[in-house]
């Protein structure tokens, strides 16, 4: 982070440098001339001189705030929200993705959540002033003004919920604004009141996935749920660690967090677990509300228990560095499980297949038709359909028809 006066300092070396190498180089190109027109020669140096000024006032400037605008909009924080609101816009997109659509849709997202973003600092400056962790950020430490900071945050807020209304539609633009409001208005001044702001923090990390599938598919469905819910149940033992790790800064910055409360540290610890717990089901229910295949089960089973472990290693042994190890495993779970999620998203065409393939056994089972329905008109659907059907089906029918007939 460039401060202000070594922002100063490199300026005026910068402005140094380049002016000399200008002056240099204007005055050898007009050596030639310089005994015919002494007049031309000077006043050509001083226009290089003031534009190289011009120049490098502005490279330096746009450096400068381009930065601080970095820094406002949590650039990385705000990537990762890009990330679970492009994951839900996948998962929503049925059989195909519309590229397009998701690029705006993770434009809209970033643009929106770096308003968040910023408006949470324009609101927390004395706040971050006093935190080792956010001393440095541009308001606290005076590179930006806060007004110039509010312009920031309106501009790209508004132009990111506009883009969203007219490149995906209104329910995903009123999502972000919501969220923005929820974020910046409900969870940012709850967090020197209450320590319920965790909670209302996790709704808010919960939205974007919720956004990028509404953006999809104009609709929220109950299988639109799992990776909010994910999002949700994960930021209680993220911010929990967090929360834990930094005890004195966030005393030290008014900020009434759980673990404040709590000197030993069991009741943190616990709500990271049980929430670390509440992932469990979220693989199952994956699979059996048709988002994911069976594989996913797995696998997120696998990460949860990873991460339950951690949590309950807390549980037991609440030191910081058991509270660190936590932090980590929760920075590993997220990519791995949205990861998982979109290897073993099943487009709709896929459901179709299998829920055909499910009505085949079912009325094979029942003695009637074994052929699929004549009106399907696609042969390889058709095709797939009899590929899809679990060799264990073929047992339910005859000579065998007395077998129940396995549901999947
Ligand atoms: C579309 C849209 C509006 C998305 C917004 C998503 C968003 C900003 C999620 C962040 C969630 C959250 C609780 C962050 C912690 O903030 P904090 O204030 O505790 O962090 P700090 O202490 O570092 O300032």
């Amino acid at each position: 982070m460039l401060r202000r006066s070594s922002i100063t300092s490199f300026c005026s070396q910068f402005l140094k440098s380049s002016y000399s190498h200008n002056l240099n180089y204007a005055r050898s190109s007009s050596s030639l001339s310089s005994s015919s027109n002494p007049h031309l020669i000077t006043s050509s140096a001083t226009a290089l001189d003031f534009s190289s000024k011009a120049t490098t006032d502005f490279v330096s400037l746009t450096r400068h705030y381009g930065r601080c605008y970095w820094e406002l909009s949590k650039a990385r924080l705000s990537m990762l929200v890009v990330a679970t609101s492009g994951t839900g816009f996948v998962l929503g997109s049925g059989s195909a993705v519309d590229f397009s659509a998701l690029s705006w849709t993770c434009l809209g997202t970033m643009m929106v959540a770096a308003s968040a973003n910023s408006l949470n600092q324009v609101f927390e400056i004395n706040n971050d002033a006093k935190m080792k962790r956010t001393s440095r950020r541009p308001l606290p430490s005076g590179r930006i003004t806060k007004p110039h900071a509010i312009g920031w945050a309106s501009s790209v807020g508004l132009a990111g919920t506009a883009l969203l209304a007219t490149q995906t539609n209104m329910l995903a633009a009123g999502l972000a604004a919501s969220n923005l409001v929820l974020y910046a208005f409900v969870y940012t001044p709850l967090k020197q009141i209450h320590h319920v702001n965790t909670w209302v923090g996790a709704v808010v990390g919960a939205i974007p996935p919720l956004l990028g599938w509404a953006a999809a598919s104009n609709d929220i469905s109950l299988n639109a749920m799992i990776l909010p819910a994910a999002l949700y149940f994960w930021q209680l033992p993220h911010f929990m660690a967090l929360a834990y790790m930094c005890r004195s800064d966030y005393a030290a910055g008014g900020f009434k967090m759980y673990s404040l409360a709590d000197a030993s540290g069991r009741r943190t610890a616990l709500v990271a677990l049980r929430n670390s717990i509440y992932l469990i089901p979220l693989g199952f229910l994956a699979y059996d509300w048709g988002v994911t295949s069976e594989w996913f089960c797995l696998e997120s089973t696998v990460l949860t228990l990873a991460i339950s472990a951690a949590a309950f290693s807390f549980y037991r042994d609440r030191t910081r560095e058991k509270a660190r190890r936590m932090f980590h495993a929760s920075l590993l779970y997220l990519p791995v499980f949205m990861t998982g999620l979109l290897i073993h998203r099943r487009s709709d065409s896929e459901q179709l297949l299998e829920d055909n393939a499910k009505g085949f056994v079912k009325s094979a089972s029942s003695g009637e038709a074994l052929e699929l329905d004549d009106n399907d008109d696609n042969q390889n659907i058709k095709a797939k359909k009899r590929q899809a059907r679990p060799p264990v089906a073929y047992a339910s029918v005859a000579p065998f028809p007395f077998l129940p007939a396995p549901s999947y």
